[in-house]
């Protein structure tokens, strides 16, 4: 997905183009958290400035919410602000090529719900020199979504306290595809996870609920063994024939992926570290769900605050 943004730099208040790596992980509060954004890029060895075109995940508003903002929000979010319109009219739009209404005063951009950022290099500069400390009306938050970044090779050969994700049934049964892997190289966590499921719950009477996630953490205590948090999102039901239809799984994926995120941010609060977090291609063997379906679902979630904003895909083919 092809943006552009802008971003002011700090040091000499000069607007500049950042040009990222696609590979690059974002910050979750983007534009809202623009010094985090910086640092990201500063520990970047191949960090460059240039006036590019950026790689971006897709970004959103949602409903606005009166509140006190930081000069800093501000100025982000009067990049946005139209200012022939009145607030909350978000029917204007504009391309990428379309020129500004007056040369003294650019058009901004307002965002539908889906609508991406595009703008061009002469908007942004005339947009920058134009940043606004007088809006007291609440405007459209901006947030990202979930950002996935696609790898070749051997999920399990994760840096220490990496987090492995993959689908799982409530039955307590890691017997076949990747879940099997996770079994036999993971077995004290295959029994916190076979516990959860029939112990904790029970199968036939109070079951796991389907759209949740069991963050399971380090637990292989052998030398050698990785230190790897194991993810299980709770996608179906069951197994086999029984599994749950694709559109149920797919609910349950999007649910449960937020589950375990908002838990990863849990874990981290109370000072347990997530490293990379690593994903195989999710419901796309033995549940029988084409990975793109998946895709969709995981790349429309919105990255709430305090939450990893990326995830990267493992396959060995
Ligand atoms: N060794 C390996 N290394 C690396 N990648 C591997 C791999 N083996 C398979 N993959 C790939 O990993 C993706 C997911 O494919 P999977 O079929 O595993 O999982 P799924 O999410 O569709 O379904 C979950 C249910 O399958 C299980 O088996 P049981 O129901 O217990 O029998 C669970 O317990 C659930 O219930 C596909 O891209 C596979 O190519």
């Amino acid at each position: 997905m092809i943006r552009k943004v802008c971003l002011e730099k700090d040091l000499h208040r000069e607007m500049r183009y950042w040009l990222l790596p696609r590979d690059l992980p974002l910050p979750p509060a983007f534009f809202a958290g623009r010094s985090c954004l910086l640092h990201s890029i500063n520990s970047n060895p191949q960090r460059t400035w240039s006036p590019v075109t950026l790689h971006l995940p897709r970004i959103h508003t949602k409903t606005p919410r009166p509140r006190s903002m930081s000069m800093e929000q501000k100025s982000i979010k009067s990049f946005f602000k139209p200012r022939d319109a009145p607030p909350g009219n978000t029917s204007h739009k504009r391309t990428a090529t379309s020129p500004p209404t007056t040369s003294k005063e650019p058009a901004a951009k307002t965002l539908k719900s889906t609508e991406p950022i595009e703008a061009t290099l002469s908007d942004m500069k005339a947009q920058s020199t134009a940043v606004s400390t007088q809006d007291e009306h609440p405007q459209p938050a901006i947030t990202t979504t979930l950002h996935l970044k696609y790898h070749k090779g051997d999920i399990f050969a994760a840096p220490q306290h990496s987090l492995l994700i993959h689908a799982c049934n409530t039955q307590g049964s890691w017997g076949s595809g990747i879940a099997a892997a996770f079994r036999a190289r993971y077995p004290a966590a295959f029994k916190i996870y076979r516990d959860y499921c029939t112990k904790t719950h029970k199968p036939t009477t109070n079951p796991v609920p389907t759209g949740t996630c069991l963050l399971i953490p380090p637990s292989e205590t052998s030398n050698g063994k990785p230190k790897h948090w194991i993810g299980c999102l709770f996608t179906s039901a069951k197994y086999g024939k029984a599994k749950d239809s694709q559109a149920v799984i797919l609910g349950n994926t999007g649910r449960s992926i937020k589950h375990l995120l908002a838990a990863v941010k849990e874990a981290e609060r109370d000072g347990r570290g997530v490293n990379e977090i690593r994903m195989c291609m999710i419901n796309s063997g033995k549940f029988g769900v084409p990975w793109e379906r998946t895709v969709e679902v995981l790349e429309s979630l919105t990255v709430e605050e305090g939450w990893k904003p990326a995830v990267d895909v493992w396959s060995v083919d």
